[in-house]
């Protein structure tokens, strides 16, 4: 790639991802939405409302124009909650190759890779993996995988971004690499009400389990690829998610089960979002997801969690 690389979206992960981009090699421009907050990125060179304790290296490029921010490029990072990412696509120029690092789904519950696609963007990727950005900003090891229809592209998001702190694997499982990390929030928010209730260990592993049953049986009815589901984007993010104390879904779902407030401040909880538009898109096209069709009631208020898990404990009986 020639030129710099733009990463559109300031929050946790997009800062992250920009200063993972400068270790790789220099040429990043971040884009903040807000120009007050591209403004306070620039000045203090730290995002401390996103990811405090993270410094922004002086080669990272700041700034709030998006048409500047990508001029030039070949493609770009982009990492805007997927509530944000139709208008973010929306505003850019469809020759612009786009690898879409949101963990959500377009507004009717379909994939971004497709709204992207249907947009008339002609590169698309994905990129997804065990990645806590508190982990990534502070140069932690970590591995990720870049799925795109065209391996030409994914092999060049690869070149860029590896570094020795950063591992990433190609893949052309679009399916399989994006909406492993779109069900693996929905998990994590099980796994915190799990915690939450305090129903310990053994409840834990029987629900994960499960819930990566129910991955593997969607994904693969979609036409994901097996290995992808017990790869970085699947089983590897569910591991990440379920058990870290980063994780804002897990936690997000120990809160609901404690009667609190779900939301962890002004920061993105995918999982709320998502449980509800996957569960009726499933449902719609003949899939049962009882984990995410439950984790959707609760997050809706229709049940309590301490329903949600008397309704999972007494489905009829069944093999494994
Ligand atoms: N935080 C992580 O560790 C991590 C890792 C991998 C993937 N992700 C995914 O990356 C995406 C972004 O998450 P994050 O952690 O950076 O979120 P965040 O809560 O840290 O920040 C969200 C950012 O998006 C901006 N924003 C909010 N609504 C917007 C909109 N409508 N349009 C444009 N910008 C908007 C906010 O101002 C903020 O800068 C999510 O889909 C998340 O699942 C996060
Ligand atoms: O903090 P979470 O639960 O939104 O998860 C962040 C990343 O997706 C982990 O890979």
């Amino acid at each position: 790639m020639t030129g710099q690389l733009p990463v559109l979206g300031a929050g946790g992960w997009g800062t992250a991802l920009a200063v993972a981009a400068d270790r790789a090699g220099p040429g990043v421009r971040l884009w903040a939405r807000r120009p007050d907050f591209a403004a306070r990125l620039r000045e203090v060179r730290e995002n401390r409302e996103y990811l405090p304790g993270v410094r922004l290296p002086a080669g990272i490029e700041i700034g709030n124009d998006l048409a500047g921010a990508v001029a030039g490029a070949d493609w770009a990072l982009l990492v805007v909650p997927s509530v944000g990412m139709p208008e973010l696509l929306g505003a850019l120029p469809r020759d612009l190759g786009v690898v879409l690092c949101a963990k959500g789904l377009a507004p009717d519950g379909g994939q971004l890779s497709e709204f992207a696609r249907e947009l008339g963007f002609g590169r698309v990727a994905v990129l997804s993996g065990p990645n806590h950005a508190e982990e990534i900003g502070r140069g932690l090891p970590a591995a990720t995988v870049v799925a795109s229809a065209d391996l030409d592209f994914a092999h060049a998001v690869q070149r860029r971004l590896m570094s020795p702190a950063l591992r990433l694997y190609t893949s052309s499982d679009v399916v399989g690499v994006e909406l492993g990390g779109v069900l693996k929030n929905v998990m994590a928010l099980a796994a915190g009400m799990s915690d939450g209730l305090r129903l310990g260990d053994n409840a834990k592993a029987g629900l994960l389990t499960r819930g990566l049953r129910e991955i593997s049986r969607y994904l693969q009815a979609l036409g994901a690829q097996e290995e992808t589901v017990y790869g970085l984007s699947g089983l590897g993010d569910l591991i990440a998610t379920a058990t870290s104390p980063h994780s804002r879904n897990r936690a997000a779902g120990e809160a609901l089960a404690r009667g609190e407030e779900a939301q962890q401040g002004g920061k993105v909880v995918e999982g709320l979002r998502t449980a509800g538009l996957l569960a009726a898109w499933a449902s719609a096209h003949g899939h049962d997801l009882p984990i995410v069709r439950v984790v959707a009631q609760i997050a809706a208020g229709d049940l309590t969690p301490a329903q949600g898990l008397a309704e999972l404990m007494g489905r009829e009986a069944k093999r494994e």
